[in-house]
């Protein structure tokens, strides 16, 4: 909590420092972490990060709680020293640069505004201090409120706000500067699920319009894919998984990034001849991957009911356990004869019964396999 309570003195003292040596604007970044390490006491947070930010690009940073992401997007802020690793901005190095050195902005989960200046004055501060002219400070302020539709809210005072509309002056105020990287961590999780969405647009929009490169911190997995073009998937201080939303999801490159994108079917087998068969031996689907031990991964709604008329090349016989009614299809609990369970999401008035049999056909280029992997 220290360090949280430090960022957010950094967002109210950052927005007031000036910004002598940053350019009033200029192009998206690149950014390049390599080997990044931070421990508080025994508590490894951050255990050999590495992490490469396309310039313009948007980037969702998600994991469970506790696996690193606001320690990580702190010392890309500066907040946060690492025990070892580097930072490199457009190439140069910036651990030894303090944050308001930094081409960067943060904006927070709480945000803090000076409750004592009205919005315009809010948003406009760092400007102010950077001895901007009061003229250029308001066309700004007016531009950038503008960009985050609060026109007409510039003279209110914080506490005439929503939650939302806090969020929005936050955004102005770290977009006014016109950083280079924008770090959001996790900044509409206090906000309701429509504001949620709401928000997430207005971001994206900004990143669109401003071209900045972005990194928004997340643990709720529907956000980042909905939000960003690349998911980097974080667990226990490592990258376990990265890549655009649909590759995470399909085509995980761990069976921890698989599991963190929802319920999967995991079947052991083993590969050979470019073929994978699961160890009961009911299964074999061609594959790309190296022979050895293997782990075939499917998503619930990428089984189907084999049809009758049609043979299934790839299918399994399996065992109805349970069925659930979830809306917009059935939950289907399976067992493969040795016990494997095996979910199925089918469409709903699918004809399977608890304690009945069921033939369910796998299609090849919806399955996934994961090389050496138990
Ligand atoms: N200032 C600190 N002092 C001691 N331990 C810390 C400190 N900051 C973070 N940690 C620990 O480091 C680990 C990573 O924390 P971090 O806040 O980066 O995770 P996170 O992924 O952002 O989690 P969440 O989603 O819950 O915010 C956790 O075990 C946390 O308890």
């Amino acid at each position: 909590m220290r360090r949280r309570r430090h960022e957010r003195d950094h967002e109210r003292d950052a927005a007031a420092r000036p910004a002598a040596d940053q350019p009033a604007s200029g192009p998206a970044a690149r950014v390049a972490v390599r080997d990044l390490v931070v421990r508080f006491g025994s508590t490894t947070a951050v255990d050999g990060l590495d992490l490469d930010l396309e310039p313009g690009s948007f980037t969702a940073l998600l994991g469970p709680s506790g696996c690193g992401k606001s320690t990580t997007l702190a010392v890309l802020a500066g907040l946060q020293r690492p025990d070892a690793g580097s930072v490199r901005i457009d190439d140069v190095d910036v651990l030894g640069s303090p944050p308001e050195h930094r081409p960067v902005g943060l904006v927070l989960q709480k945000p803090l505004l000076f409750p004592h200046l009205d919005v315009a004055r809010n948003v406009g501060f760092g400007l102010r201090m950077a001895g901007a002219s009061r003229a250029h400070e308001r066309a700004e302020v007016r531009d950038m409120l503008r960009r985050v539709r609060l026109d007409d809210l510039g003279a209110r005072r914080p506490h005439e706000l929503s939650g939302g509309q806090e969020q929005r002056v936050s955004l102005a105020r770290a977009l006014l500067r016109r950083p280079r990287v924008l770090l959001l961590d996790e900044p509409f999780s206090q906000l309701d699920p429509e504001l949620r969405d709401d928000m997430r647009g207005l971001v994206r929009r900004l990143h669109d319009e401003l071209g900045v490169t972005t990194l928004f911190v997340t643990h709720d997995r529907d956000e980042a894919v909905d939000v960003a073009d690349r998911v980097v998937v974080l667990d226990e201080g490592r990258v376990v998984g990265a890549g655009t939303p649909e590759e995470v999801y399909t085509r995980p490159d761990t069976l921890a990034t698989a599991r963190y994108f929802g319920p999967v079917n995991e079947l052991t087998g083993e590969v050979a001849d470019g073929r994978f068969t699961s160890h009961d031996g009911t299964l074999a689907v061609p594959t790309g991957a190296t022979a050895g031990p293997a782990v075939l991964v499917v998503r619930p709604e990428a089984l189907a009911l084999a049809g009758d008329a049609a043979p299934a090349a790839y299918d399994v016989r399996v065992a109805v356990k349970e069925v659930r009614f979830a809306g917009t299809h059935l939950v289907v609990e399976t067992a493969l004869a040795d016990g494997t369970a095996l979910r199925a999401h089918l469409p709903v008035g699918s004809a399977v019964v608890p304690g009945g049999a069921a033939r369910l056909a796998l299609s090849p280029e919806r399955c996934h396999v994961l090389e050496g992997q138990r």
